[in-house]
């Protein structure tokens, strides 16, 4: 067994079984404490929440709490495992979530035959989050959870590997091709994989200036284009009339190349057909469409990014749902709409701009970060994300009228 391998596995086996647990926030140690915290002082609460439901965020932890929920359909790009070998991933998103914002989470892995009873499961216990973190639901059912679930939910409902995932590679995206001497207005983009991720990607960095028509998207089959007559409605939206059919035919001259669908999919051959100066976001998780070393080895122009921690520009969702969550549940949000995610891009990206702080230069284990083919996009554990990016998302959840309150709380993320 590998080093690495048998390290991954103490991790989560030691101390004690997993990665989370319960803490409890008030005292519950003399008869009087037991009185208040349960029969009969629990009793008041009670009818207090039965008489007006937003005094769940007054006496319990809903307000700051997540669940992280998935039925394990599609655990990474390691395919569809089943819900409990979801399990160590789900536990590893509430982990992110209470360290990097201080959100309590917990996950959830659910069993089921049907859409709609996984649907009808996660709409019946929602009431008792602040809001829903959906993770690693493959394409196409995910679409439909997604919408049926915010339909349904009176809490903000997230799926992460469609919109998670699309803000942080936005923010990426934009800067890497500002380095690069690009505009995301005339570039040609390929797109390995047609699910949840990638779709959600596309439409993204449309809304951020990319046209349609230069966008090729990929799946098991090749190129989607107009002719196949097995696209589902997401993959038609993304179906090219054109002749090209292999990776190698639309790589020639595309300045980017976004990976969202598994290991080693992208030659280094294919690599060498780019223009010149392309953006690689090879962001298949645990491992990249292409080594990030074989890469670098079959040309020198390019920037490159992995979804892990690893390596320099880590394109992870990571530096996304920890904070969205965090500032849609800090004002309440009932939705996470197109303005916070736009506003989250914004946050994120800014952030790669400015000087580093020591804090994140030591857990980087690096003398320098600066913004460049090296560093285009923040690290997670960067202290700045949870501030701005909380604050921009709760800003524009008030703007847009999907939070109750009329100002930012006084002092809020300073
Ligand atoms: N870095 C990050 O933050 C994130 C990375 N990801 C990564 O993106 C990948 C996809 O995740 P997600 O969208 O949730 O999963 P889905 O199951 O929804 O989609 C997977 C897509 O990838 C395609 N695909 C899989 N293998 C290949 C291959 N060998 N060649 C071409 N296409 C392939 C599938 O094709 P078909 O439609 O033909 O089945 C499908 O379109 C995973 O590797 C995941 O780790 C996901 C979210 C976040
Ligand atoms: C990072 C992540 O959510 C994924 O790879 O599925
Ligand atoms: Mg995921």
């Amino acid at each position: 067994m590998s080093d690495f391998r048998q390290r991954a596995l103490d991790y989560h086996a030691s101390p004690v079984p997993g990665k989370i647990s319960i803490e409890l926030t008030k005292p519950a140690e003399s008869v009087g404490d037991l009185a208040l915290a349960y029969s009969p002082g629990v009793a008041e609460p009670v009818k207090e929440i039965a008489a007006d439901p937003d005094n769940a965020y007054k006496y319990t932890a809903k307000g700051n709490l997540v669940a992280v929920i998935s039925n394990g359909t599609a655990i990474l790009g390691l395919g569809n495992l089943g819900p409990l070998a979801s399990k160590p991933v789900m536990e590893g998103k509430a982990l992110l979530f209470k360290r990097f914002a201080g959100l309590d989470a917990i996950d959830i892995e659910v069993k089921h035959r049907t859409t709609d009873e996984f649907i009808n499961t996660v709409a019946n216990i929602a009431d008792t989050f602040g809001g829903i973190n959906l993770e690693d639901i493959k394409a196409p059912e995910c679409f439909e959870i997604e919408q049926e679930l915010i339909k349904r939910c009176r809490v903000p409902v997230f799926h992460d590997d469609q919109h998670g995932t699309a803000i942080v590679t936005a923010a990426g995206m934009l800067n890497a091709l500002e380095v690069q001497g690009k505009h995301i207005h005339d570039v040609t983009i390929i797109c390995m994989g047609a699910g949840a991720a990638a779709v959600a990607c596309m439409e993204l960095l449309i809304k951020c200036g990319a046209q349609r028509e230069r966008i090729y998207m990929l799946d098991r089959k090749g190129v989607i284009h107009t002719r196949r007559d097995d696209l589902t409605p997401h993959k038609q939206l993304f179906a090219n009339n054109t002749d090209k059919r292999t990776l190698e035919d639309v790589m020639q001259d595309a300045d980017v190349f976004v990976g969202v669908s598994g290991p080693d999919v992208l030659p280094p051959e294919a690599l060498k057909l780019m223009a010149p100066n392309p953006v690689v976001f090879a962001c298949s998780n645990p491992d990249p469409e292409i080594k990030p070393e074989l890469a670098h080895g079959a040309r020198d122009d390019l920037i490159m990014a992995t979804g892990r921690s690893d390596y320099p520009n880590q394109v992870n969702n990571v530096l996304c749902f920890p904070f969205i969550f965090r500032g849609a549940l800090d004002v309440r949000a009932s939705t996470i709409n197109d303005e916070m995610k736009v506003a989250a891009v914004e946050a994120i990206r800014s952030i790669a701009r400015e000087p580093v702080p020591e804090s994140v230069l030591k857990a980087a284990d690096v003398k320098e970060l600066k913004f460049g083919r090296q560093y285009i996009i923040p690290k997670p554990m960067d202290p700045r994300l949870c501030q701005r990016v909380a604050k921009a998302v709760a800003q524009a959840a008030i703007d847009t009228g999907v939070s109750p309150f009329e100002a930012l709380p006084e002092g809020y993320m300073e």
